[in-house]
């Protein structure tokens, strides 16, 4: 494989030390004082790609900061290291796979072999099969076992396999079949299960089974109750005309008693958090139909090509990811607010925390040595403007800083114009109020001017100060469309991409969720089983202890 010239630590390489020096200058900066500055700050500091905007001007940094950021992406290898993506060399260097969810949405005839095989060809043999089977369901044409079309899909997965397809669904709503009623189930807490089965009607009924391993525990015991519920009504032939399932393990498919023409396969080189493409996406061209599912790759692709081919100055994933590493590394910033201001991306910030954290939430360098700066922040989120009414106080006056991105269609997909403009009025303000904040001077002349007495306006001044000069992002697109969505997802992964790269880190293993698996089966079987007292310290023997009591 080619080497990317990271081999040496982040922190001895010669643009990094570069930066450092830089962000001694740039401790004092106001950014206010940046736009005062520079009347051109906005187009300078904004870039356009695949259908999105990116204003990054309302952050910690000026041309200078980006030149340095874009000399260490270079030293440190990012576009070698893109392009061997691409190209399918194994870059996942602890499962040694090839990382390849750019070749599931590239158009038909794109030339890509991997290991002599035709990838190309294979995806596209598999979206075949997913246009044939989701047009039969959505007209009407697939019938469940009494003969009736099917009204109800029940996706069952987790991770990967379930928060792709679910935000993706709910973003799409405008665009989804008006018979369909989507339904998604990941938690092994039974009341998930239980709250989607007391909607639906096994006659009427299709589940998906979703999962690249098939073995994932909460899958698999969701799979089996799900089973075991539609053969409590239905005859066990029936379950070819209720039971699909995608994943890369077709014996585990067979064992579990799916019919494996039911089954939609795809690829190791997938990762989960990054297989909302492949036939994980069923449920997405189930509920939009196969064109806007297509339209959806499409758009993905087309992120694909501009951070393939833009250099790094104009390309909007290498941005978004040095000025979040900026914010990160000399900024100090332990976590990343994501505030969709569309209520149809509610789950999108959910789906980035998989994305991101499992990505880039790594303490060891690809060599396994440890790596010697911070790494990918916490992030989190909600819909603007809700979190404006909840912890948004935090964001502007707490003691962290903590950099906002925040995204936003320029048209709706609703006839309420007023309600469009009220939103967008927000999220611009927002934007506005961290940067500039409100000094105790303006403060002052307020109070004074609504009346106040001389003490009372000293004594309020304090709480109603703004620090301001805290760093956002704003992601407008003209509208939330299948395409659009793709691009915003593509943006990310790539954003995520190219920060783990300069970190020189896995980003496409997640060794760090095994543990915990391990402990929960042993603890499983000690709940089920007899007591077995004191096999673990004395917090966790405890808490066995209450709740087998309670059994
Ligand atoms: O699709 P599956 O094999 O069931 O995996 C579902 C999820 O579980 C794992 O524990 C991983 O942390 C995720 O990356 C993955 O998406």
């Amino acid at each position: 494989m080619r080497q990317p010239s990271s081999t040496l630590s982040l922190t001895s390489t010669a643009s990094f030390q570069a930066l450092e020096t830089h962000a001694i200058d740039a401790e004092d900066w106001q950014m206010r004082d940046l736009f005062a500055a520079d009347p051109q700050r906005f187009e300078r500091l904004s870039v356009e790609g695949a259908g999105l905007f990116l204003d990054y001007s309302k952050n910690r940094l000026n041309g200078r900061t980006l030149e340095l950021l874009a000399a260490l992406a270079r030293e440190r290898g990012v576009e070698q290291r893109r392009d061997a993506m691409f190209e399918g060399e194994r870059i996942n260097n602890t499962e040694n796979r090839a990382v390849l969810h750019t070749a599931l949405r590239a158009p038909r005839g794109a030339q890509l072999v991997v290991d002599g095989q035709d990838v190309n060809a294979d995806v596209h043999a598999v979206l075949d099969r997913i246009r044939t089977f989701t047009d039969a369901v959505r007209s009407g044409e697939w019938l469940g076992h009494t003969g009736k079309p099917i009204t109800d899909i029940v996706n069952i997965g987790i991770g990967g396999s379930d928060l792709g397809p679910k935000m993706v669904v709910l973003a799409l709503r405008h665009y989804a079949h008006p018979r369909l009623r989507m339904h998604f189930v990941s938690n092994v807490d039974g009341h998930d299960m239980d709250a989607a089965l007391g909607q639906v009607n096994p006659e009427t009924t299709l589940f998906i089974v979703a999962s690249k391993t098939f073995t994932t525990a909460e899958t698999m015991m969701n799979a089996q109750t799900a089973r075991a519920w539609f053969l409590g009504h239905a005859p066990e032939e029936a379950l070819a005309k209720h039971f699909v399932a995608v994943s890369t393990n077709t014996e585990a498919i067979k064992t579990f008693g799916i019919d494996p023409a039911n089954m939609f396969p795809f690829w190791d080189w997938v990762g989960g958090r990054y297989s909302v493409w492949s036939a994980i996406g069923l449920p997405v061209a189930l509920a939009v139909g196969f064109g806007y599912f297509s339209d959806f790759l499409a758009g993905a692709h087309a992120m694909d090509e501009h951070f393939r081919t833009a250099p790094i100055e104009q390309n909007m994933p290498m941005i978004l990811a040095l000025v979040g590493f900026w914010n990160r590394e000399f900024l100090d910033a332990h976590s990343v607010t994501i505030a969709p201001y569309h209520q149809d991306l509610n789950r999108f910030p959910a789906y980035l925390q998989q994305l991101d954290m499992e990505s880039n939430g790594k303490s060891v360098t690809r060599d396994g040595d440890p790596v010697d700066t911070p790494t990918c922040p916490a992030i989190w989120g909600e819909p603007g403007t809700n979190g404006q009414h909840a912890y948004f106080q935090l964001l502007h006056q707490g003691t962290d800083l903590t950099p906002i991105d925040f995204i936003a269609a320029l048209r709706p997909a609703h006839e309420m114009e007023h309600h469009h403009t009220a939103l967008l009025a927000n999220c611009f303000a927002q934007s506005e109020a961290f940067m500039k904040g409100k000094t105790i001077i303006e403060v002052r002349a307020d109070l004074q001017a609504q009346g106040l007495p001389p003490e009372e306006v000293e004594r309020l001044a304090p709480h109603k100060t703004f620090p301001g000069n805290r760093p956002s992002n704003t992601i407008l697109m003209e509208r939330l469309t299948p395409s659009t969505l793709g691009a915003l997802i593509a943006l990310y992964e790539h954003k995520t991409f190219v920060q783990g790269v300069i970190w020189n880190v896995n980003s496409f293993d997640q060794w760090g969720v095994e543990l915990g698996k391990v402990l929960a089966k042993k603890i499983e079987a000690e709940l089920a089983g007899e007591p077995q007292p004191n096999l673990h310290d004395s917090s966790t023997n405890g808490l066995i202890a209450r709740a087998k009591a309670a059994f």
